[in-house]
């Protein structure tokens, strides 16, 4: 689907968001193109926010188990350092990214840099989730992916929460999560 960025060694940068709920296939989606992008024996750079330890400190691992090495990242502004020799630079969960991280995306896109992020576009709430939404603004490509309600069967596009638990950063997996479409989503009255 994507073109990689040195033709006839021009250097094209641009920002992929992959986004969704949780269980929509952003990681394999996310690990796909990274594969492609490493047989182009093209330099990647893989990271991810540190706190986000569910599976793996370093690896980044869908639900299914697919995974890739990464290193993990406290603040967005550690990127430029570490990825200014990439030709792709990758992020994974971008959702907990300080807001800083759209800018740098910006940046490393100017540079011949092509840049791959996945998140959630939105958090149990059905809110905006957190620098997701300036990423989409800014994105070349966007490709917004499905999961499967669990409730009927429909597409979902909701990650509903089944604790009471409030915080908006709440990592967790099936046992908290579980992807909905619009109606049963609305029908537990999570939309005001
Ligand atoms: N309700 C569901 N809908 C779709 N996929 C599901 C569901 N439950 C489990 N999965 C599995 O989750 C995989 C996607 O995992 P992953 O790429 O980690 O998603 P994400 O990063 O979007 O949370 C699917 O390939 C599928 O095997
Ligand atoms: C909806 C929502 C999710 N989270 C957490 C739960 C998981 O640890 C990640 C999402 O992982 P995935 O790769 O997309 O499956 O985010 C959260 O902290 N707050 C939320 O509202
Ligand atoms: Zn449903």
């Amino acid at each position: 689907m994507f073109i990689e960025p040195n033709i006839k060694g021009e250097r094209r940068g641009w920002i992929e968001v992959i986004c969704g709920s949780m269980f929509s296939g952003k990681t394999e989606e996310l690990i796909r193109r990274l594969k492609r992008a490493m047989i182009a024996n093209l330099k990647v750079k893989i990271f991810k926010p540190s706190m986000d330890v569910r599976f793996d400190e370093a690896k980044i691992v869908s639900h299914d188990t697919n995974s890739i090495i990464s290193t993990p990242i406290d603040h967005s502004s550690q990127i430029l350092e570490l990825a200014d020799d990439a030709d792709v630079v990758a992020l994974d969960e971008v959702q907990f990214f300080d807001d800083d991280i759209t800018e740098i995306c910006d940046e490393l896109a100017f540079r011949g840099i092509r840049v791959i992020v996945a998140g959630l576009d939105m958090d149990y709430q059905g809110k905006p989730f957190g620098p997701v939404p300036s990423l989409l603004a800014k994105a070349d490509y966007v490709t917004k992916l499905h999961a499967i309600c669990v409730q009927c069967g429909h597409i979902a596009n909701y990650s509903y929460r089944k604790t009471p638990n409030q915080e908006k950063i709440m990592l967790g997996e099936k046992d908290v999560y579980e992807p909905r479409c619009r109606r049963c989503y609305l029908l537990d009255g999570k939309i005001d």
